[in-house]
């Protein structure tokens, strides 16, 4: 296990945590928590059995079942990491077995969308704190998950107006001890935000791979050929999770289209400028893409030591 992780704590954060979804994150949280003993007893379910069969094998969790219910009864903290698409249904499902006093959270890349699907099922009692950890890989499932993925990161946390500042603070302090940083926004805020860093770009990422493969002179064997280029970062993007992802567009809807419609702007005018062969527009434009990658590569210089286990997941930034 890497060093950067830390030792483990002499005493548990939480008598009890569920992790319901055991893929890239849930694993990636149930290997850092085991190592770092933020857990007393670590409850992981998962509606696939092979998943629950290679969380035991891979000694993920004390428990390992399929029945989210019977997981996240007692659990003083739920962390939902499942594709937003199911929130509804898993939320419905463990409601009747939360005790008082439990916080329930998840990892989800959409917020407005999570607390609208969660909330209405959490009984009086129970704190509800979203929150999303903007780190993973274009990898799914127990085996592509690494202890070390949240380190030097943000994660951003989503309370309601009202939430308990304990509970805020609680899960504040579970992402501090995975190596995250942590910031508090509205769920809306960052919906706009996520929209254009990540989702747009996997969009465009999905789309421009699939635009190549339409492509008839640009054959299957020219895209893996050539694609030593800009565009193999973009086929690293574009092999993301396709529920996962599905489910982000579907849930974070008008802040996408709100992004896509400038991205739409700016592409016509990048468009003009090279029908009208405005060389100065487009030397701008690239001067000042360039010097924003620069500043992006300084701060995390500043800001982080070399990375290990974050590039184990692609072969790109692994972010
Ligand atoms: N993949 C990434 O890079 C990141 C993903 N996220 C968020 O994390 C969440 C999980 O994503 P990944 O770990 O990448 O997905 P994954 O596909 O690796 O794992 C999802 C797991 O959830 C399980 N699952 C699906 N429906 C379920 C249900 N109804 N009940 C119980 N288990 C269920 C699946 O069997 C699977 O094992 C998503 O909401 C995603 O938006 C957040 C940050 C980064
Ligand atoms: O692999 C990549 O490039 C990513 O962008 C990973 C990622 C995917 C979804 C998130 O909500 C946060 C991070």
């Amino acid at each position: 296990m890497p060093d950067r992780l830390g030792p483990p704590r002499d005493t548990p954060l939480f008598e009890r945590i569920t992790l319901i979804g055991l893929g890239l994150i849930g694993s990636s949280i149930a290997r850092a928590a085991r190592h770092l003993n933020l857990a007393g007893t670590l409850v992981a379910a998962d509606a696939s059995p092979e998943v629950t069969v290679r969380v035991r094998e891979l000694g993920l969790a004390d428990i390992a079942t399929t029945d989210a219910a019977e997981a996240a009864a007692g659990a003083d903290l739920v962390v939902l990491c499942v594709p937003v698409g199911a929130y509804g249904a898993v939320a419905e499902a463990i409601a009747p077995h939360l005790k008082p006093g439990a916080i329930v959270s998840d990892v989800g890349s959409v917020k407005g969308a999570a607390f609208a699907q969660l909330a209405p099922h959490m009984p009086a009692g129970v704190h509800l704190v979203p929150a999303h950890p903007v780190a993973g890989t274009e990898y799914s499932g127990p085996d592509a998950g690494f202890a070390t993925l949240f380190i030097d990161r943000w994660s951003i946390l989503t309370p309601p107006e009202d939430a308990d500042p304990a509970a805020i603070n609680a899960v504040r302090g579970f992402w501090r001890a995975l190596g995250s940083n942590v910031e508090v926004m509205t769920a809306q805020h960052h919906d706009l935000v996520l929209a254009i860093t990540s989702h747009v770009p996997h969009l465009i990422a999905y789309n421009i791979v699939g635009t190549a493969a339409d492509l008839e002179e640009v054959t299957q064997s020219e895209v893996i050929k050539f694609s030593a280029g800009g565009f193999r970062d973009f086929t690293r993007i574009a092999a993301s999770d396709p529920t996962m992802w599905r489910d982000v567009f579907l849930n974070n809807k008008e802040a996408v289209l709100e992004m896509l419609g400038r991205f739409n702007e700016d592409l016509a005018a990048l468009q003009r400028a090279i029908r009208w062969g405005d060389g100065q527009a487009l030397f701008d434009l690239f001067t000042r893409t360039r010097a924003i990658r620069r500043n992006i590569i300084a701060v995390g210089q500043e800001t982080t030591e070399p990375d290990f286990g974050r590039r184990r997941g692609g072969d790109g930034d692994g972010q």
